[in-house]
């Protein structure tokens, strides 16, 4: 059955070829193990989409994919309406890619390694000197333009490899861990010209371990573990659906932690007015709107304890502390955050993103 035919029969076709990417039951196996293990997705054109999850997770061969350097072991995927795995050229020819690894040409100026890259899709000589000046432009490399790539920083090698996968105007950007590696302000420099490109239009789809990055950047995202897709949304509606909207980190040292966290459950459990669960450990989900609170109100969801901190998941954290404080405890140290992503991870799967 042709591929159009076998996705429309599942998703209307306006949402499949109106799609910049869809993938269906995805499969990738190496010999006996599943790397990807059925994962099927849609991007929006203009959309910007992560796969955010943990090393190993299968989000780097899901990228392999898409770009069409690697074939699928079962299921269906079209990319900007065509098939990788039967039209990888063409397809190739509409993507841009940045891989985790930087493979810039070390022995070329900055300037020549745009160039150079744009000769490989046959783009002509007198476009693709313009076509430098711009991007240099764009990735904030003037300066550089004729510096050896072996001179810049790790951030500018970044930029670089971003410009250069920009040079046919590709319609999707595929970034494999963007950061990854860099410098927190370099982070930021990088975020900075990524949210200019989501404005101007370009598809992103990234992969990232980094749940402040996928935050940033993404509109909506899939979280991925073992092959699988465990919760898809956009970040603002995963925290709301798997987590509290704060969250009290309290140090009691190691050896106290797990004590106290059985103390401290009870003890927020049963706090009359608070909207506590009556199974913290189950499957119970936080309502989708913000619990209504007053004075006291704790809304305590559950705790979760790791090797050197307590996470108590509640709607309003002060609370929960001043209700901790009341009862006589007095941890090490305490912290009121918002919930993130790295939350959500730890409630789907029970492990942090960065192991
Ligand atoms: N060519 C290969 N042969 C065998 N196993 C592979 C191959 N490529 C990847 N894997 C395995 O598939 C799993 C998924 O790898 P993948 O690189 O897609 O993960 P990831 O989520 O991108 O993580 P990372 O950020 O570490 O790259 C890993 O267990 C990896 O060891």
């Amino acid at each position: 059955m042709p591929i159009t035919t076998a996705l429309a029969s599942s998703a209307p076709s306006e949402t499949v070829s109106a799609a910049a990417i869809h993938a269906q039951d995805l499969v990738k196996k190496y010999g006996d193990f599943t790397a990807v293990d059925g994962i099927s997705f849609s991007v929006t054109r203009g959309e910007s989409f992560g796969l955010l999850g943990p090393n190993g997770a299968g989000k780097s061969t899901t990228m392999r994919m898409i770009a069409a350097v690697a074939s699928r072991t079962s299921g269906q995927m079209l990319v900007a309406g065509l098939d990788p795995e039967q039209q990888g050229p063409e397809v190739r020819a509409r993507l841009g890619v940045i891989p985790q690894q930087d493979n810039l040409d070390e022995e070329l100026t900055v300037r020549e390694n745009i160039i150079m890259y744009g000769r490989y899709f046959g783009l002509p000589r007198r476009y693709l000197l313009a076509k430098a000046d711009e991007l240099l432009t764009f990735a904030q490399l003037e300066h550089k333009a004729n510096s050896r790539v072996e001179d810049l920083s790790g951030g500018m090698k970044r930029r670089l490899t971003i410009a250069r996968a920009l040079v046919n105007e590709p319609e999707v950007l595929l970034l494999d861990e963007p950061t990854t590696g860099l410098d927190p302000q370099a982070r930021h420099v990088l975020w900075d010209r990524l949210f200019r490109l989501k404005e101007s239009g370009t598809t992103l789809v990234l992969t990232t371990h980094h749940m402040d990055e996928a935050e940033q950047l993404c509109d909506r995202l899939v979280v991925v573990d073992h092959g699988t897709i465990m919760a898809e949304g956009s970040p603002a509606g995963l925290i709301r659906e798997h987590s509290t909207r704060e969250v009290l980190e309290l140090r009691f040292g190691m050896d106290r932690n797990a004590e106290q966290a059985k103390t401290l459950e009870e003890l927020l459990t049963n706090t009359g007015r608070d909207m506590a669960r009556t199974d913290p450990y189950g499957s119970a989900r936080v309502p989708d709107v913000a619990v209504p609170t007053g004075t006291g109100e704790v809304g305590f969801s559950h705790i979760e304890v790791l090797p050197d901190r307590l996470l108590v998941y509640a709607e309003q954290a002060e609370a929960a502390m001043e209700k901790i404080h009341a009862a006589g405890h007095r941890p090490m140290t305490s912290l009121v955050r918002r919930s993130s992503l790295e939350d959500v991870f730890l409630r789907l799967t029970g492990r942090s993103l960065i192991d």
